[in-house]
């Protein structure tokens, strides 16, 4: 992973801070291709492909996105606590506005001026649709995945108890991963998956909690997940002001909701009323559905339908990119 430093970025809180941003950049080099910037949901991080990369299903050579026609960057969080010295003191000290900002700010660094597009899930798909209203004309297109662009009362709900866990349990992490596991998963899911089975006359169910409660305290750090269930609580493209229309129908990029009729986290409802209001405004919008018993981590379960879903949306772009990247070798 490389990294660049962000001298005293000014907060949206109004505090400055020296930010430490580490990213990686897989495929073509920079300058040689169309770029896609892919952002990570909560406890992942920049590292997309290889030991350890959390999208090596949809990311790779001559995979859905193609490491041998396009320029991949992926950026860390900052807080999320992967690479060194990836850690906020204060874990309130950033929101997804924040965020988006740096972002930007390294792909400038970078020599980014045009995205291909900006593609995210969970907490990277807010940071997307944030990044867009900011950037309006950077990316070709945005497709975020299982998000939403605002918070509402059901994830404020959600992440308030996450903290509370984080601050109070015997074993914060653990505890507050278990509890979110039955936001990213549904009832349907959990009942079929485990059928009431038993080992040791345990209910095999309470096992799965426990691993993936102790699969993330060997993975992630107290201070990063505070920032994360922080972060999450902070989504709000319109900035309070009510007007996510103003805001969201300035985006000039064609825009591929991905969304998932059974997802517990960030409701399908909310993303369909987005296309209904936002549709009459802006031709180049769709919404495509993930359909799955799972929930929210069926962005990461049911990977041959999102596969489907975005070499559907990429297909089409190839036409326009053949126009413009002459440099790129082509298949
Ligand atoms: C770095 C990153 O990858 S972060 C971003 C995405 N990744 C994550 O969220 C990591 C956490 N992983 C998961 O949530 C899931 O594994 C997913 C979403 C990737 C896949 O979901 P599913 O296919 O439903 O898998 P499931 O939730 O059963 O998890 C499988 C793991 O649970 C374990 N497991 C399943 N049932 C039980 C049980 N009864 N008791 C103990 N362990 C169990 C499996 O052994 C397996 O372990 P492994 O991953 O070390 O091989
Ligand atoms: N399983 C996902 C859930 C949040 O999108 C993660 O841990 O990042």
């Amino acid at each position: 992973m490389e990294s660049i430093l962000l001298k005293q970025y000014k907060t949206q809180k109004g505090e400055g801070l020296d930010l430490l941003v580490y990213y990686q950049v897989v495929g073509l080099p920079i300058g040689e291709a169309p770029i896609i910037l892919v952002n990570h949901p909560l406890t992942a991080n920049a590292t997309l492909i290889g030991d350890g990369g959390w999208w090596n299903a949809i990311v790779g050579e001559n995979n859905v996105l193609d490491t041998t026609r396009y320029t991949i960057i992926s950026i860390n969080i900052p807080g999320n606590g992967s690479g060194e010295g990836n850690l906020l003191e204060n874990h309130t000290a950033l929101t997804i506005y924040d965020v988006a900002k740096v972002f930007l700010l390294t792909l400038d660094n970078l020599g980014v001026k045009k995205l291909h597009t900006i593609i995210g899930a969970s907490i990277g798909g807010a940071i997307s649709w944030q990044m867009a209203t900011l950037a309006p004309t950077l990316a070709e297109q945005v497709i975020p995945i299982a998000t939403d662009y605002k918070t509402t009362d059901w994830l404020q709900a959600i992440c308030t108890i996450q903290a509370s866990i984080l601050k109070n349990a015997v074993a914060p992490l653990e505890q507050a991963r278990q509890h979110a596991m039955l936001c990213y998963r549904t009832p349907t899911s959990l009942n079929r998956k485990f059928k009431l089975q038993k080992s040791d006359g345990e209910f095999n169910v309470n096992a799965w909690l426990t691993y993936h409660g102790n699969a993330l305290a060997k993975r992630y750090a107290l201070q990063a997940y505070k920032t994360l269930n922080y972060l999450l609580s902070s989504i709000d493209i319109a900035q309070a002001d009510g007007s996510f229309l103003k805001h969201i129908s300035k985006i000039e990029s064609t825009i591929h909701i991905i969304t998932i009729p059974t997802d517990g986290l960030f409701l399908a409802e909310e993303n369909w009323d987005t296309y209904v209001q936002l549709k009459p405004y802006k031709e180049n919008l769709f919404i495509h559905e993930i359909k799955s018993i799972h929930g929210h981590d069926a962005f990461l379960i049911e990977q041959q339908q999102l596969a489907n879903i975005l070499n559907s949306i990429f297909k089409k772009s190839i036409i326009n990119e053949n126009n413009k990247y002459s440099s790129v070798r082509h298949r």
